[in-house]
C-alpha cells in the first residue's frame, strides 16, 4: 500500500457563493462536506487510479467521528489514523461563481507529547507494508517542527520511499533529512531558497538535500530537478474552477508513477494532468475523470535527462 500522513486531518468544508465581498453577508447556495487534509487527499486520488492507500495522522471529537465515518465510505483508503483528545480542525473554501477560492484554515487541535510519540511508534509499524509514503501538510500544535524530519529519517531506514508537501520551518527541516521527492509551490520554494527563479530554487533545494524537487507553478504546470535529468510539464489549455487539492492530486500522479517505476516525464505528465483535472471537480481529493483522461497524452514534457 501507499501510506499518507497527515497530522493535520480537517473535515473540509466547501461554501458555494454568487459574489464574495469582504464585509458583507452571503447566502451559500451549496455546501459540501468531505474529510480533508493533503494526506486524506492524496489518498482518494490514488484509490481511485487503483491503488490501495492507507491514511494515518490524528483525527478527534465530533469533527473527527464525522470526518471518519465518511472516510469509511470511500473505497481504496483504509483508516490508520490514530484518535487524540483534541478536536480535528474544520477549513472553509469559499467558491465564488467565477471559481475564484478564499481559503479559510483553523489551526487545528494540541497534541500531547504522549500522542505524539504513540503516532511516530504506529507509523513506524506502516512503513513496514508501504511501498511509499507522502508526509503533507502542516502541524497541529504540540508537534514539534522538526517532526517531519524525523519521519523523513524514519522512512529511509526503512528504506520506503518518501515525498514531502509542507511549507515554512518544517519543510526547512525535512528537506535537510533528504526526502526523494519535495513538492512546493513556487512561493514556498521561494521562501526556502530566496530565490525567485524556480529552476534556480529547485536546483538549490536539492543542494540542501531533497533527491528531486518538483515545484508546482499554478496554471503553468509543473518543474521537476531531479539527479536522473530536469523536465518542465505544461498543460495543454489554462482550466478555471476551485484549485482546493490541486497540488495533493499532483503528489498523487508522482507518487503513482514512482511505485509503478514511470520515467519521469511520464510522472509529470500524470501529475500536471490529475491536477488539472481536479480544478474541475468541486471538491478536494476528486477529479474530472474524463479531462484528465484527455489531458494524459496532451501535456506538454520538455527538458533533457542527464548523461548517465
Ligand atoms: O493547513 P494545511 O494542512 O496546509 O492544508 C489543509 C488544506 O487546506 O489542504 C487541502 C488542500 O490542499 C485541504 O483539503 C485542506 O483542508
Amino acid at each position: 500500500m501507499i501510506l499518507t500522513v497527515t497530522l493535520n486531518t480537517a473535515l473540509d468544508i466547501t461554501y458555494r457563493v454568487r459574489n464574495l465581498t469582504p464585509h458583507t453577508s452571503h447566502r451559500v447556495t451549496e455546501v459540501t462536506e468531505r474529510p480533508g487534509g493533503k494526506g486524506l487527499n492524496v489518498a482518494r486520488v490514488l484509490a481511485a487510479l487503483g491503488h490501495e492507500a492507507t491514511v494515518t495522522g490524528f483525527v478527534g471529537g465530533t469533527t473527527g467521528r464525522v470526518l471518519r465515518e465518511q472516510l469509511s465510505r470511500t473505497t481504496g483508503v483504509v483508516d490508520a489514523l490514530l484518535p487524540i483528545a483534541g478536536t480535528t480542525r474544520r477549513t472553509v473554501a469559499v467558491v465564488d461563481a467565477t471559481g475564484d477560492t478564499t481559503q479559510l484554515n483553523e489551526p487545528g487541535p494540541a497534541v500531547t507529547p504522549a500522542e505524539w510519540s504513540a503516532f511516530q511508534e504506529a507509523y513506524e509499524h506502516l512503513l513496514a507494508d508501504a511501498s511509499a509514503v507522502a508526509l503533507c501538510g502542516s502541524l497541529p500544535q504540540g508537534v514539534p517542527v522538526g517532526a517531519y524530519a524525523g519521519l523523513v529519517r524514519a522512512a529511509r531506514t526503512a528504506n520506503v520511499p518518501v515525498l514531502l508537501d509542507t511549507s515554512g520551518e518544517p519543510l526547512r527541516r525535512g528537506v535537510a533529512a533528504r526526502p526523494d521527492v519535495v513538492k512546493p509551490n513556487a512561493e514556498e520554494l521561494a521562501e526556502l531558497t530566496g530565490s525567485h527563479e524556480p529552476f534556480r530554487a529547485a536546483r538549490d533545494a536539492r543542494r540542501r538535500g531533497a533527491h528531486a524537487v518538483v515545484a508546482s507553478l499554478g496554471a503553468e504546470g509543473q518543474l521537476a530537478h531531479t539527479a536522473e535529468g530536469h523536465w518542465r510539464a505544461t498543460p495543454p489549455r489554462r482550466l478555471r474552477g476551485n484549485p482546493t487539492g490541486a497540488g495533493d492530486s499532483a503528489v498523487a500522479g508522482l507518487l503513482s508513477g514512482l511505485v509503478e517505476r514511470l520515467p519521469w516525464p511520464e510522472r509529470l505528465a500524470r501529475a500536471v494532468a490529475l491536477s488539472a483535472a481536479t480544478v474541475l471537480a468541486p471538491v478536494a481529493g476528486e477529479f474530472d475523470r474524463a479531462v484528465y483522461e484527455e489531458l494524459v497524452g496532451q501535456v506538454r514534457v520538455t527538458g533533457e535527462a542527464s548523461a548517465a
